[in-house]
């Protein structure tokens, strides 16, 4: 198929099923008006998860867009609070800042969209794919989850090692939707999201900056959201081998590996998840973004130190 016809066929799919992807045209496009508008040129690409978007602060010689100014990129669609006023999801200001770290040119998203904004998970990873076709080459994916491990506490951070994609079982995945190879193959492996090398160089570093104590290597589980599990599903993510969970990422991080970006995930543990039938605890986004202010240093200190070995 010619690449036009390939652009008539992903329309075609959108009018026919729920898919709202982009095509490899859009996408191109959407990169070029980016990059356009700076002179940042960048190989690295992070995200910053609940309360980490702190982590603009490590760059320098910043250039600033914010997605409401991008094509396509997803806005927090926030909520309207008691004074009918509407606010963006708090710890999620949306904007796109480049900049540069350690001599390493760097673009990061201050602010992500999830599922439980109502948008498609298609139009969740678009920055991903932009970030692709502008460059990057490495993702270092970050966010705020809850401890499902009996041994984790609240500000530990966990290297990712793998990830459960639970909507993903009933298909809510990102690469659901007719397949462009130019982005990556149609049956893409997932044993090996997170780059081992990556992981090794995040421990190392971590131990060396004296974070061993609060440093874990763990499974994430993504879930839809909004609302926080019920007692009964942290107790079968237990069972299930996973170590903390959160409403994020694993969309961003199966579409990066799909075009060959090699991924580092590092997840704050910001709270624990409610494990007794009859706990008086329960889990709230306040004490997510608290965690995430006290740790914030810390984020960035070994994101940084990471990227200056790189
Ligand atoms: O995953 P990030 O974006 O860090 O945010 C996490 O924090 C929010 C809940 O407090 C949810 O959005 C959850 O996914
Ligand atoms: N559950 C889901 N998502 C989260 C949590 C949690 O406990 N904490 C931060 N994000």
């Amino acid at each position: 198929m010619a690449t036009s016809e390939v652009n008539v066929f992903c329309r075609q799919m959108s009018g026919m099923t729920s898919y709202e992807g982009y095509s490899y045209e859009d996408v191109s496009r959407i990169a070029k008006s980016v990059l356009d508008r700076v002179k940042c040129r960048p190989h690295i690409g992070i995200i910053c998860g609940s309360g980490l978007g702190g982590l603009a602060n490590m760059l320098e010689d910043k250039e600033v867009i914010l997605y409401e100014d991008i094509e396509g990129f997803p806005v927090s669609t926030g909520h309207i609070n008691l004074e009918h006023t509407w606010k963006p999801v708090p710890g999620h200001a949306g904007q796109l800042v480049f900049g540069w770290l350690h001599g390493k040119q760097v673009v990061l998203m201050k602010g992500r969209a999830h599922l439980y904004e109502g948008y498609d998970v298609h139009k969740i990873i678009l920055p991903v794919r932009v970030m692709k076709l502008m460059g990057v080459k490495m993702l270092f994916v970050t966010n705020a989850s809850g401890g499902i491990n009996p041994d984790y506490n609240v500000g530990d951070i966990m290297i990712i090692k793998d990830h459960f994609n639970m909507p993903g079982f009933a298909a809510v995945n990102p690469l659901v939707g007719p397949n462009d190879d130019r982005f990556g193959p149609r049956f893409p492996p997932a044993s090996q999201c997170y780059s081992l090398r990556l992981r090794k160089i995040v421990r190392s570093i971590g131990e060396k900056l004296g974070m061993s104590g609060y440093l874990r290597e763990g499974v994430y589980c993504f879930l839809g959201g909004p609302s926080f599990e019920t007692v009964t599903e942290c107790r079968f993510l237990k069972v299930a081998g996973v170590d903390a969970t959160g409403m994020s990422t694993v969309p961003e991080v199966l579409v990066a590996g799909h075009c060959g970006i090699e991924v580092c995930g590092i997840s704050l543990v910001t709270n624990k998840c409610v494990m007794e039938y009859d706990s008086k605890q329960v889990a709230n986004h306040e004490e997510v973004l608290e965690t995430g202010e006290k740790r914030a240093h810390d984020m960035q200190k070994l994101i940084s130190a990471v990227v200056g070995e790189l």
